[in-house]
């Protein structure tokens, strides 16, 4: 271990990438996979940067930077969704990539881990420059994506209608009718019932799980989310609806906090499209604020590197439930676990929306589509399973359940690697 420590010295916490090789090589050597694997593993195996004209609504042209990174394909076709953010990078987007590969051995689903990102802000551009701009990246990977290929997804930004057109320009590409090409598509395109709260659902199923596991009642705990989105605003719902107390929520401007609980119902219905309630508020506190209240659990659900060295002594929550990917960094988990705070990781806790849609890309393959209850069914099957294998693997290792998911999480793919002989 002593190589790896001074690995883990050498890595600025904040850089996403350099913090998941690490855990994928403790993961690896704690498995007993040669260095060879490590090697095959910290990169994707295949990283596309494009750079997408957009004619913009002013007539002038604006060139846009996007990435789509494949992270391993051993197992099957790579999958992972598509974000449209100012600060996407390359780094993020092949991190992120890994992510995906993990999530889907956590689940055992056929697949490897793909993302992709677009650097704008969707917040400031028009409904037709948006959709030009979601045209114009499928047009610059469209030799690299397809049905058993990559199949794309929504993430931070990103929604049903982007994924619409998007398959729109891959069926016009292509000159067929291609459903599975991307998923989190609106029903009447082959969509999949549940899809659109799968990631919060999961979440909630995580939390369950890791209150019965502490002994937390669930009625009347109280409940910080940062992110108000697809993930957050969902679990906000389900977690008011269960009977507990959602007492903060927070946005990219600012967050709420209510001791006696935030009127949810109230606040979905003034929510925009991107996420966005507390700009109708002028009694605001801020996110940094938001994440150290007192509560029971902790919910980031918007983006990385929130928890960090500089805040993991002041949160106050037994349970830290990552939806975001990447919210945690690795000196804040080790903070967190020497803590007794039951984190329950990102590549776990929010693997209910790839889960979903691969439920989604097989009633695409099979022409034949399920209710949602048979999803949401099979989804809590799913993930209730995949956390306890982790949470006893964790155990009977003695190692936090970050690492007890990427000890599960790369299996599958070192495996499949090896057997191809790529390794
Ligand atoms: N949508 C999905 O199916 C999945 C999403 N996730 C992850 O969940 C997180 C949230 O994603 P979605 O809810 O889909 O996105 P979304 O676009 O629907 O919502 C994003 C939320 O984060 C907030 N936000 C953005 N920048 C912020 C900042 N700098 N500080 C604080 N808040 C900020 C936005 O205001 C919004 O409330 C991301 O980390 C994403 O990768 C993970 C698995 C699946
Ligand atoms: O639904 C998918 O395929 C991918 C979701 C995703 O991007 C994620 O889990 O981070």
């Amino acid at each position: 271990m002593k190589e790896m420590d001074d690995y883990d010295k050498q890595i600025d916490q904040l850089d996403v990438l350099g913090s998941t090789q690490t855990v994928i090589k403790q993961a690896l050597t704690k498995l007993g996979y040669p260095n060879e694997m490590y090697e095959l593993l910290r990169e994707p195996l295949r990283m596309l940067t494009v750079r997408i004209p957009i004619r913009m609504d002013d007539g002038s042209t604006k060139i846009f930077t996007g990435y789509r990174a494949q992270h391993n394909d051993s197992v099957g076709p790579t999958k992972g969704g598509v974000r449209f953010h100012p600060d996407v990078t390359e780094r993020e987007v092949k991190a992120l990539s890994i992510w995906m590969s993990l999530k889907a051995g956590i689940v055992d689903l056929p697949y490897g881990g793909g993302k992709g990102g677009i650097v704008c802000d969707p917040r400031e551009m028009s409904f037709r420059e948006l959709e030009r701009l979601s045209r114009g990246y499928v047009r610059a990977i469209s030799q690299i994506v397809g049905p058993t290929k990559d199949i794309p997804a929504p993430d931070v930004f990103t929604n049903s209608q982007i994924m619409a057109w998007m398959l729109d320009e891959y069926s016009k590409i292509r000159e067929f009718d291609s459903p599975g090409f991307i998923t989190g598509k609106p029903l009447v395109l082959g969509g999949s019932h549940g899809r659109e709260s799968a990631t919060a659902k999961g979440v909630t199923i995580c939390i369950n799980e890791a209150a019965k596991k502490t002994g937390l009642d669930l009625v009347d705990a109280r409940v910080v989310i940062q992110g108000f989105g697809n993930a957050g605003s969902f679990l906000a719902k389900f977690l008011h609806d269960a009977g507990a107390k959602v007492v903060g929520i927070g946005d990219a401007y600012g967050a709420l906090y209510e001791p006696d609980g935030l009127d949810i119902d109230y606040l979905l219905d003034r929510r925009d499209s991107f996420g966005t309630v507390t700009k109708l508020f002028k009694n605001t506190i801020t996110n940094e604020e938001l994440l150290e209240l007192e509560c029971d659990i902790l919910v980031p659900a918007a983006i990385e590197n929130q928890i960090t060295k500089d805040n993991a002594a002041n949160i106050q929550a037994s349970i830290v439930v990552e939806a975001a990917n990447g919210p945690t960094t690795m000196e804040a988990t080790e903070i967190l676990s020497e803590r007794g705070i039951l984190l329950v990781p990102d590549v776990l806790a929010s693997s209910g929306g790839v889960t979903v849609s691969y439920f989604e890309w097989v009633q695409n393959n099979q022409g034949y589509y399920w209710t949602d209850e048979e999803v949401e069914g099979k989804l809590e099957i799913v993930m209730r399973n995949s956390f306890n294998n982790i949470y006893q693997l964790a155990k009977t290792r003695k190692v936090n359940m970050r690492l007890a998911s990427y000890m599960i999480g790369v299996r599958k793919m070192a495996e499949a690697s090896r057997f191809r002989g790529w390794v």
